[in-house]
């Protein structure tokens, strides 16, 4: 089991033709960790930054951590170990570090025939959002008859096969987690946890039950996210300390949460930001400015994925 690099970048939203270019500017900037997903329809993207970095002789395949997630009409064991080579050929690499189970529901997989046809990258890559998100009549989503147990079986044997080095869970909740890992013949733990959490939305319980477990926390939407009105950056406590210590408030936002040991995933496309990102272990905030940014909390949740809320494994209906 390998180490997580603190910081990494993520790909969500970062739109083809923007994402390859991002990815080339955070190697350089010294990002080594770096998070995709099949579901983010830009993996090709992203393999073609990190493979002209590694072809240039700036960074080594090894020296990398790349994570990429299982989406959630893949869940029948039959199925993971498809999703992940589609994942692995878009990317072209030959193994992953990180293979996530992107949530705990299975969604309705597509018709076998789409499936097979998504060893046609270009078809698949046309084809995005229809067979991801498949709807009943009431626009919720259709759920498959998969038990995440099933499919966690599945993920280790790609652990066995040498396709992944380390496997993990997204959006978790505890009780969902705590029934993984007393799983009967668990072969691997899940090495993450990943989980939003920013200082709207702390996840003291989840973050303090992950860690107990020995299972690490990456924190996603760390900057609350590029929309729906939500704007951490601009909240008055994150500028007041940000000007306190010299530094921006994104810095103040990740650096909260490498001290509170969760890895941190923030997303950019801009130059400017994904170097300034990266910048944050050359100061320190001090016990009162993690007790003051934790005060920020008022369990705001930004991804509550509305259409999945009938779901038997839907997450959130617990606390944490
Ligand atoms: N597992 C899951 O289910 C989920 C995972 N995620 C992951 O988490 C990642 C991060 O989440 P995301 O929603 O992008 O949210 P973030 O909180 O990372 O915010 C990204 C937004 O912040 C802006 N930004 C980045 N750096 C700075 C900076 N230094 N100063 C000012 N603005 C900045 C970006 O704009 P710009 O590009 O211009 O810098 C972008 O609009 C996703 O990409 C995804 O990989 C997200 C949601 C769900
Ligand atoms: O990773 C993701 C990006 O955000 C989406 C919308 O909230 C999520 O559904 C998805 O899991």
């Amino acid at each position: 089991m390998g180490d997580i690099p603190a910081v990494g970048l993520s790909s969500w939203k970062a739109s083809p033709g923007k994402v390859t270019e991002a990815v080339k500017e955070a190697i350089d900037a010294g990002y080594r960790h770096f998070d995709c997903a099949y579901f983010y329809h830009n993996e090709r993207e992203v393999g073609a930054g990190i493979r002209c970095k590694i072809k240039e002789g700036a960074v080594r395949r090894e020296d990398l951590f790349i994570a990429t997630k299982l989406w959630c009409t893949c869940h029948k064991k039959s199925l993971v170990e498809t999703a992940c080579r589609r994942s692995l050929k878009a990317l072209k690499l030959n193994y992953l570090d990180l293979y996530l189970i992107h949530w705990p529901m299975g969604f309705k997989p597509p018709h076998p025939e789409w499936i097979m046809s998504c060893s046609e990258l270009s078809f698949c890559l046309s084809h995005p959002r229809v067979q991801d998100l498949p709807l009943d009549e009431s626009n919720m989503v259709i759920p498959s008859d998969t038990d995440f147990l099933d499919t966690w079986e599945a993920m280790e044997d790609l652990v066995i096969t040498g396709l992944v080095k380390n496997i993990g869970v997204s959006n978790f909740n505890h009780e969902q987690l705590e029934r993984l890992l007393n799983k009967p013949g668990l072969r691997f733990k899940p090495l993450t946890n990943q989980i939003e959490c920013h200082p709207y939305l702390t996840q003291k319980n989840l973050i303090s039950f992950c860690q107990s477990r020995d299972v690490s926390v990456t924190a996603y939407r760390p900057l609350g996210g590029s929309c729906e009105g939500v704007d951490l950056i601009d909240d008055p406590v994150i500028q007041r300390i940000a000007k306190e210590h010299g530094k921006s408030p994104a810095q103040i936002l990740i650096r909260f949460q490498i001290q509170r040991n969760v890895i941190v995933i923030p997303g950019s496309i801009t130059p400017s930001h994904i170097k300034e990102n990266i910048q944050v272990f050359d100061f320190e905030l001090t016990q009162h400015d993690m007790d003051n940014i934790l005060s920020l909390n008022r369990n705001l949740r930004l991804a509550t994925f509305p259409i999945t809320k009938n779901h038997k494994d839907y997450p959130f209906h617990i606390e944490y």
